[in-house]
């Protein structure tokens, strides 16, 4: 037999309560008549405490009474046949007019004492549980209605009262033993004293009732059916991937929901727990989902955390002083001061250098404390062995949960290290030695940052979610959106790694989605629902989300994001560039960039600077971070002059291949930056300054291979023309080449610290003679590799190997 408790969300229309029906039915037909404990309808014991009040000021509470009386009326006239319908009205009515001479009393006289404020309250259950009885009668044939005020003693602690255990169970058993197999229904929450006055049993009061009658009887299970599917791993509210746990222990119950996840309040549960019944958590509105099981043989250890609690707001007092090192009984008043003036303690920590202890409390009791604090330790503050008190406020604690954490290495560390990640400060820090608990103190404006975090973090099943912020839907920016969408499903699946693009602008429009745009019409998203691009205020609201592992993506050609990307990292966001302009500016610069990144623990990639998608600036970073030594770097990284020559022959001019050039997307914005050599001038300062060495533009010797009057052009449709009317010199240098059964290559070196780029005529000796269509070469020579170099060679430009580039970036972003 069980006890199947239903909340006031159950109980709240006709919906719900012909929902309960159907779940007694199967309960009845599966294992018998269970025992059920009800709550009051969904907000009318707010409703009764505000009658209450009204009537205590002498305002006129007529207007709640009659909402009071036409939400049980409905259910009956929607619910009951009409012959059953007129005893239950006349019943219900003689509780409203009781009630109703009750608060004229409360009315007459101004006051409201604790003691008729319960009397009030239990209107509420009585009404709700004769309610549903009623119903229950016309499907089973037969329900008894027990009034928990001739079942449940209490002392006369109004408000809160306190149940004797003994005496009630014994009340309840003797109830039982006169209506065995039953279908019985008894008002939660109520309660009397020995007087046989009405009390109440406080927060969480209907469980609690539905424990002591599950203790009582010995009950196979208690069953709490309410509106969620159960005990969920974090805050629903904040975390949308948090999902309900299958099973749990009593503990971790206890640890759970004692912050935030406010299923069930688990001290109510205590008479359960002690006789080891099982509880279960059902959703009213979902029954087919089994719930979860709280239960003291937990056998569930999927995951190493169960779940993250968390505390919205709290306060905190640090203690501190060099008085108090080495000296006992200092904590001992400190606590002894706080709990005899009922400031409930959440949270304690202490150094072992003893020099200070910190502790939290509910913001409204953290003024208190402090002048309590001001007053025992008057003498110590005037000799300034201890130092003033100071509230520290708008914080939060996260707390992650879990028996299986006992005795497991690194879970601190997952912790840890996703908050540091994210650039969420700890302040504080408490693990007691039962290991079920590590809680942290972190600022309230990033608890659903790390919430998030957390959760990502111990829920391997995803490891990471990428929220990613882009700048340029052009030709780069627009096929890492196509290659995001054609990809997403893949990489969560197979790698755990779910990506939302949250954020993306160009230079016209920009647009946002905290869950994630829908890339796939992207002229929709900008053009017709998007706002006028604003940088200033793309960056604002990208550090006002404080989402976790935000990344920013810079797919532009502009110098105006560079100058930002100090303050990205300095919000705790990653940098994800495949514009070169940043790393190849001033050198300062460029150590900057990366002194900000290392400093906030964030990610710094830009693969696509040099060669695209080709695998250079991590083959360079894995050499030096291993040792290695760059002796030379040869090089052809234009992507453009290298389809230029490779496609300048017979009887196609030089226009032209330039022009094929930037229709198949290998060019800069603007070809000039690319024909004037420019381009490759910065990735082979980018590859220089990866190599240790600082140099800057004006150090690179760049053999021009433009006329100047192509240089000169003020457009590129001027540049075109200049090119045009050229077509005698480029035609020369081709004939030349030709004539010696070699081809042009324009070729960068590093050596000795000094970088040249050169326009050079090769044969088929030569180790860049075989190259087609837009291929980079790239050979570094090293310490290591000094016999034969170690070659990276292929399709060094055009926008489907750059996005790929781009997109491995985003992805290794916290690897
Ligand atoms: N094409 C390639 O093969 C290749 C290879 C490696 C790197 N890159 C780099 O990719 C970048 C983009 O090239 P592309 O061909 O996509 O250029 P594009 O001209 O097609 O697109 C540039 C985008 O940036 C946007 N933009 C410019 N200024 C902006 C600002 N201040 N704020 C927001 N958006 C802004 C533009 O509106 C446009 O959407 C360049 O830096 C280029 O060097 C290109
Ligand atoms: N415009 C560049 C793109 C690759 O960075 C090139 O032609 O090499
Ligand atoms: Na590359």
């Amino acid at each position: 037999m069980k006890v199947l408790k239903f909340g006031g969300t159950s109980v709240g229309s006709e919906k719900s309560i012909s929902a309960i029906i159907e779940i007694l039915k199967q309960e009845t037909a599966d294992n018998g008549s269970p025992v059920v404990v009800l709550s009051a309808m969904g907000g009318v014991t707010n409703l009764l405490s505000t009658m209450a009040s009204k009537a205590a000021s002498g305002e006129s509470f007529t207007q709640y009474l009659a909402e009071l009386q036409n939400r049980h009326f409905d259910v009956v006239k929607a619910l009951l046949d009409v012959p059953r319908q007129n005893p239950v009205f006349t019943r219900l009515k003689l509780y409203f007019n009781e009630l109703e001479d009750i608060l004229q009393g409360i009315s007459s006289l101004r006051e409201l004492t604790p003691r008729i404020n319960d009397l009030v309250l239990s209107y509420g259950e009585r009404c709700s549980t004769l309610l549903v009885s009623k119903i229950a009668e016309q499907h089973f044939g037969e329900a008894i209605f027990a009034d928990a005020t001739e079942l449940v003693r209490t002392d006369s602690n109004f408000g809160q009262a306190h149940v004797n255990t003994s005496l009630s169970e014994m009340l309840i058993r003797d109830f039982y033993q006169q209506h065995t197999s039953k279908l019985i229904f008894v008002t939660g929450f109520i309660a009397s004293n020995e007087e046989g006055r009405i009390t109440t049993l406080g927060r969480g009061g209907s469980d609690y009732t539905a424990a002591l009658i599950g203790s009582a009887l010995h009950c196979e299970a208690i069953e709490i059916w309410t509106d969620v599917n159960g005990m969920m791993t974090a805050d629903p509210r904040m975390v949308k991937k948090a999902f309900p746990l299958e099973e749990l222990s009593y503990t971790e119950a206890m640890e759970l929901s004692y912050f935030g996840a406010k299923v069930i309040y688990p001290p109510t549960m205590i008479p359960a727990f002690l006789k080891k019944i099982p509880i279960v958590i059902r959703n009213t509105f979902q029954p087919e989902f089994p719930g979860t099981v709280i239960r003291h043989d937990c056998r569930d250890a999927k995951h190493n955390i169960k779940g993250i609690s968390s505390i919205n707001e709290i306060s905190l007092l640090n203690l501190q002083g060099s008085g108090m090192v080495g000296k006992a009984g200092f904590s001992g008043r400190l606590f002894s001061l706080l709990a005899r003036e009922q400031i409930n303690v959440i949270l304690i920590t202490q150094s072992s250098s003893e020099h200070s202890i910190t502790f939290a409390v509910k913001p409204s009791d953290a003024l208190n404390a402090r002048k309590l604090i001001e007053r025992e330790f008057e003498l110590e503050l005037e000799a300034k062995k201890i130092d003033l008190p100071v509230i520290e406020e708008s914080l939060s604690i996260l707390a992650i949960v879990g028996e299986n954490m006992k005795e497991t290495p690194g879970i601190s560390g997952t912790l840890f290290q996703a908050l540091g990640r994210n650039g969420v400060n700890v302040r504080a820090i408490a693990q007691g030695s039962s290991e079920y608990n590590i809680s942290v103190i972190i600022s309230r404006h990033d608890l659903a940052k790390a919430l998030n975090a957390v959760h990502d973090a111990f829920y391997t099943d995803l490891k990471k979610t990428l929220n990613v912020f882009c700048l340029g839907t052009g030709n780069i920016g627009r096929t890492l959106f196509r290659q995001i969408g054609e990809h997403r499903d893949f990489l969560q699946k197979q790698n755990g790694i779910l990506i939302k693009v949250i954020g993306i602008s160009n230079s016209r429009k920009m647009a946002f989605n905290e869950e994630g745009l829908n890339l796939e019409n992207l002229q929709e998203i900008l053009f017709e629902s998007g706002e006028d691009a604003d940088l200033d205020l793309f960056i604002s609201r990208m550090k006002e989300m404080n989402l976790p592992n935000a990344v920013f993506v810079d797919n532009t050609a502009s110098a105006l994001p560079i100058s930002r990307y100090a303050e990205v990292f300095s919000s705790n966001i990653s940098v994800v560039t495949c514009n070169k302009i940043g790393n190849s500016s001033d050198y300062a610069q460029y150590r900057n960039f990366r002194d900000l990144a290392h400093k906030h623990g964030v990610d710094f990639y830009y693969e696509t600077n040099v060669g695209a998608g080709l695998p250079i600036i991590r083959t360079l970073k894995d050499l030096m971070m291993s040792g290695d030594r760059v002796i030379c770097i040869e090089a052809i990284l234009s992507g453009t002059i290298s389809f230029i020559f490779n496609n300048f022959k017979g009887e196609t001019s030089f226009h032209d291949v330039v022009k094929l050039a930037q229709e198949k997307g290998f060019t800069e914005p603007d070809p000039r930056d690319d024909l004037s050599g420019m381009d490759f001038m910065r990735k082979m300062l980018i590859l220089a300054r990866d190599a240790g060495h600082e140099l800057e533009q004006s150090d690179i010797r760049i053999q021009n291979i433009l006329p100047q009057s192509c240089l000169d052009a003020q457009s590129v449709d001027e540049f075109y023309a200049e090119l045009l009317a050229n077509n005698d010199y480029f035609e020369q240098i081709k004939k030349e080449a030709e004539a010696n059964g070699k081809v042009l290559r324009y070729i960068g070196k590093l050596e000795d610290g000094k970088v040249a780029i050169t326009l050079q005529m090769v044969d088929d000796t030569h180790a860049f003679y075989m190259l087609s269509g837009s291929d980079n070469i790239i050979s570094f020579t090293t310490d290591r590799y000094k016999d034969r170099p170690l070659v990276v060679k292929g399709p060094g430009a055009g926008a489907e190997v750059t996005a790929a580039g781009v997109f491995s970036d985003i992805v290794n972003v916290g690897a």
